[in-house]
């Protein structure tokens, strides 16, 4: 399967079409031209790009939460009482898992049990069964712009319905939404397929309706060194922004050193826009969103919403322009209304009380300066494998274990580097594999693990990675011997 960084053309996009809209009953809903209609006749107040752009420009913090439930009548109740009882000031739709496996089937009984349980039988909102007429009732319902949020490796159907159907914003990417998700699904068939789902985003981008595309940042959420889920998201800003997206927000999960959260954010706007301008996409607004803590949560509800402050603070002190909220019954499961509003409103109340500041830290531009420089070694390498190409070169890089992304299930993920926290609990690289760093940045990686085994009286060893593992349960951020 060849794989290139080329706009796809209007032939291949269409045959590639009409199968995907096969692949389920409401793939016959999908008109192109009645859903950009449609998209033209919402109020500005429903348009995610647009919500963006203005915060970015006034450096303020939006808050969204996660959530999705089985059917439309009690979704819309959700996001409703997360829009006015936890002031949510962007909504998703989280899918259901059934469905990021494209098991239509088994969201359709997923929908029947929960009508008949009277309670979601599933973990999210199955939107290609409720298809275009079903997501248009929650777009309507609403007062604020909706995301569609999911880990779906082949999302193409997904994004016809989502698209048509009122939802201004798509979560995932070819790299993204595989080598954190999936097992051996080939890296090669997920970014043709997300190229398709930026394509169509591209097809209404051209019609004057904006579709923001969002990369999903944290991974596998798991010791992931700033560099590595930097690389994957310029990656895909660039294969994004060549098939016509034009409003692209990258991510990034919080590691716990605020150092290097808040410097991670900073240069991850950076680096994207650097790259971006580099290969002559000059017209791509890029914005940025922290995900609060995605390791594990502590039960007890207090300690939980300490973690969520906690996220909170770097997201306001990073200026990322939005942050991902977790919730109080994240160690539970799927929360309650209640307790995803709550954490929505925590967050809230911490970012209106840091939103005044910056932090201006001694290391935080040494931290900035090693992350870039990491950055680049990472997709520079990306480029010389793929001769130029960056479709080509990130599957190369992958197969060559230049992109290594921690604790990944993916088996085109080489699994060699070995990352674990310095002596302040910021994230280093331990074992590089084949990443390409160069000396001076293994050096000073090494220094600060050596740093750390000297304070704890033991020699640096993939025991540490464990023990940092084990720490979240413990509640300790370093796992100290
Ligand atoms: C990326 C993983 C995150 O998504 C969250 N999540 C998954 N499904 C839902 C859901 N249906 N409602 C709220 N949060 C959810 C989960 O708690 C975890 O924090």
């Amino acid at each position: 399967m060849e794989i290139q960084n080329k706009r796809m053309s209007d032939d291949e996009f269409n045959a590639i079409r009409a199968q995907v809209l096969t692949q389920w009953p409401t793939g016959k809903e999908v008109d192109l031209q009645e859903s950009i209609d449609f998209h033209k006749k919402l109020p500005k107040n429903k348009i995610f790009s647009l919500k963006l752009k203005e915060a970015k420009d006034k450096r303020i913090t939006l808050v969204q939460p996660r959530a999705g439930v089985a059917l439309i009548k009690e979704h819309i109740e959700l996001l409703t009482y997360l829009q006015d009882k936890g002031g949510a000031d962007l909504l998703p739709t989280t899918i259901d898992s059934y469905t990021r496996q494209n098991r239509y089937e088994e969201a359709e009984n997923g929908i029947s049990e929960s009508i008949k349980s009277g309670k979601s039988m599933l973990n999210g909102f199955p939107a290609v069964n409720h298809g275009v007429n079903g997501c248009r009732q929650i777009i309507e319902s609403l007062n604020v712009p909706v995301q569609m949020r999911h880990g779906t490796p082949d999302a193409r159907l997904l994004a016809e319905i989502g698209f048509a159907g009122g939802f201004t914003s798509y979560e995932g990417g070819g790299i993204s939404y595989n080598i954190p998700y999936a097992k051996s699904v080939l890296l090669e068939k997920t970014i043709l397929d997300w190229q398709y789902c930026d394509r169509l985003a591209g097809v209404y981008e051209e019609a004057g309706i904006s579709i923001n595309r969002e990369p999903f940042g944290p991974l596998t959420g798991t010791l992931v060194p700033p560099c590595i889920s930097h690389a994957v998201a310029i990656i895909e800003s660039l294969l994004a922004a060549e098939q016509g997206v034009k409003n692209i927000t990258v991510g990034y999960g919080q590691c716990g050193n605020l150092v290097q959260d808040v410097a991670a954010i900073g240069t991850l706007e950076e680096l994207t826009e650097e790259y971006l301008h580099k290969y002559g996409y000059n017209d791509v607004v890029v914005t940025t969103v922290l995900h609060q803590w995605m390791g594990g949560f502590p039960q007890d509800e207090a300690k939980a919403f300490g973690v969520i402050s906690w996220g909170s603070s770097v997201a306001a002190l990073s200026k990322a322009t939005k942050v991902i909220v977790k919730t109080p019954h994240e160690a539970m499961g799927v929360p309650t209304m209640e307790a995803n509003a709550q954490g929505l409103r925590c967050t809230k109340q911490v970012i209106s009380m840091l939103g005044d500041q910056t932090l201006t830290a001694a290391g935080l531009e040494q931290e900035k300066r090693i992350i870039s420089e990491e950055t680049r070694c990472i997709v520079d390498k990306c480029f010389e494998l793929g001769s130029g190409d960056i479709a080509l070169g990130a599957v190369r890089a992958f197969q060559a274990g230049v992109i290594d992304v921690p604790f990944a299930p993916s088996r085109y993920n080489a699994g060699k580097m070995l990352p674990a926290r310095d002596n302040n609990g910021a994230i280093r690289i331990l074992n590089a594999g084949a990443v390409p760093l160069s000396k001076e940045l293994l050096d000073f990686n090494k220094d600060m693990i050596e740093e750390r085994a000297k304070f704890e009286k033991r020699k640096a060893s993939f025991q540490m990675v464990i023990d940092d593992v084990y720490a979240i349960s413990k509640g300790r951020l370093v796992g100290r011997p």
